[in-house]
Order: C-alpha cells, then sequence, then structure tokens
C-alpha cells in the first residue's frame, strides 16, 4: 500500500472550546491513484490533507508511506519526506509575487535530488512565453498552472491540491483538472484533490466523503472519466 493511514484523531482547541475535528480516519490509497476527498465545510478535509503533508501533526494514529510511518521520523526524516515525496497546491496559488514566473516554478526545485527542467515544465504548462511576466500579470488559471508546476517540479510521489479549482470559473477549472489528470497519466504520481466540488468525483479513481470528522464513503470509482467530458 502506498498511503496508509490509520485511526486519525486531531482535536483543536481546549476545555469548553474543544472541537474534534477528526475522530479516527482510516484511509488506505494505492500507488498512482487519483484521489477525490468530499465532504461539507468544516468536516475536516484541510486538516486531514495538513496532516498527510506533514504541515500538521495527528494526537494519534499513524500516517505511513510506502511503509515508512511519518511519526516515526526525525524532524530531518521529516523535512526529507516533505522534500522528496510531497507537491502541494494550494486554492489561492500563493506564489511569490516578486518573482516571475520562472522562478516562482523553481522555487519548488530547492534541495531536490532530481529535478525535472524547468523550461520542460513551463512548455507543457503553456507558460514559457509567460515565463518572465510577475504573477500578477497572469490569468487565475495560470496562475495556477504556475503553482502546480512549483508543486511537480521534483517529480512528488504523492501530489496533494487543496480547493485546486476553488478559485476558478468552470473552462479553467476544467483545464486545471485536465493538467492534473495529464500529470497523473505521465508520470504516475498518487494525487489526492480536496473540493466542495462533487462532480470532481467522477474524474477519481478513488473517492472518499468525511462527515463531522468521519469517513461516510469510501469506494473505487468503477466508471472513471476524462476530466475533459466532466460538467457542472
Ligand atoms: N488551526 C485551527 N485552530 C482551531 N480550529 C481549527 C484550526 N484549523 C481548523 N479548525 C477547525 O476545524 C474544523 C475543520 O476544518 P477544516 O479546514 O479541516 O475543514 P474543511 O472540511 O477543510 O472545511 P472547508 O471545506 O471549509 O475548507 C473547522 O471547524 C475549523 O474551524
Amino acid at each position: 500500500m502506498f498511503l496508509e493511514m490509520k485511526n486519525i484523531r486531531k482535536h483543536y482547541g481546549e476545555g469548553e472550546n474543544k472541537i474534534e475535528v477528526l475522530k479516527g480516519i482510516d484511509i488506505e490509497i494505492e500507488k498512482g491513484e487519483v484521489c477525490v476527498l468530499l465532504g461539507p465545510s468544516g468536516s475536516g478535509k484541510s486538516t486531514l490533507l495538513n496532516i498527510i503533508g506533514g504541515i500538521d501533526e495527528a494526537d494519534e494514529g499513524y500516517i505511513a508511506i510506502h511503509g515508512d510511518k511519518i511519526e516515526d521520523m526525525s524532524e530531518k526524516q521529516l523535512t526529507q519526506y516533505r522534500r522528496k515525496h510531497l507537491g502541494y497546491v494550494f486554492q489561492m496559488y500563493n506564489l511569490i509575487p516578486n518573482l516571475n514566473i520562472k522562478e516562482n516554478v523553481e522555487t519548488g526545485a530547492y534541495l531536490s535530488d532530481h529535478p525535472m527542467d524547468t523550461d520542460e515544465i513551463l512548455k507543457g504548462l503553456g507558460l514559457y512565453e509567460h515565463r518572465h511576466k510577475l504573477p500578477n500579470q497572469l490569468s487565475g488559471g495560470q496562475q495556477q498552472r504556475t503553482s502546480i508546476g512549483r508543486a511537480i517540479i521534483k517529480n512528488p510521489d504523492l501530489l496533494l491540491c487543496d480547493e485546486p479549482t476553488g478559485a476558478l470559473d468552470y473552462n479553467t477549472s476544467r483545464e486545471i483538472l485536465k493538467l492534473i489528470e495529464q500529470i497523473n497519466q505521465t508520470y504516475g504520481n498518487t494525487i489526492i484533490i480536496v473540493t466542495h466540488n462533487d462532480a470532481i468525483k467522477n474524474m477519481a479513481d478513488r473517492v472518499i466523503t468525511l462527515r463531522d470528522g468521519q469517513v461516510r464513503k469510501n469506494y473505487k470509482n468503477e466508471h472513471k472519466i476524462s476530466a475533459n467530458d466532466l460538467e457542472w
């Protein structure tokens, strides 16, 4: 199993303010799967993604990648894990405003052992001609493509996408989802997409729904369609 989560629990606050955000999550994801994580606002999706990403810590339970438990890792190993295995795509792109598009993509290669060629990535993303521009000179879709470039330049085993289309219109969203699909097909990386958009589950290999900090549904999608055919 590529990614295994077992009895993940997480709370925030103490006493009267204590909220149980994740109440014992068990999930297994195979290598190369596109997994869509759905659930209402506040159900714990981003918290779970941040725990998988090693940015937040669970109170209980464990996450193992390739059989290596994250909780057993030293700070140094955790840094290695983030560096080697993980790419992160955020809803609001989080680009560095005073670096151009090429430089923003290159920040993702920092400290990576075998980064991919930046120009190749820029060409694949349709950003090559814009490479010398600053983020605020590009559309939302182009900025999101830049942030995807930054996440994939180190060719991560695991690509985590938190509402990657949340700020985009229908056509641009579909373009971004097609890009994510193409990355999965080309590099075989495992991809987790957190979204509010129910339609995106149709392009997934695995669909997981959270409600109130628990897994409500977890199934393999036998009738996967291409991102190009998604409608909402
Ligand atoms: N750092 C934090 N401190 C306190 N409470 C938090 C923190 N992060 C998240 N929460 C709370 O945990 C709950 C789950 O939040 P989370 O962001 O994981 O949900 P979500 O399913 O991703 O929601 P959304 O779809 O709105 O992004 C919410 O009630 C939120 O207010």
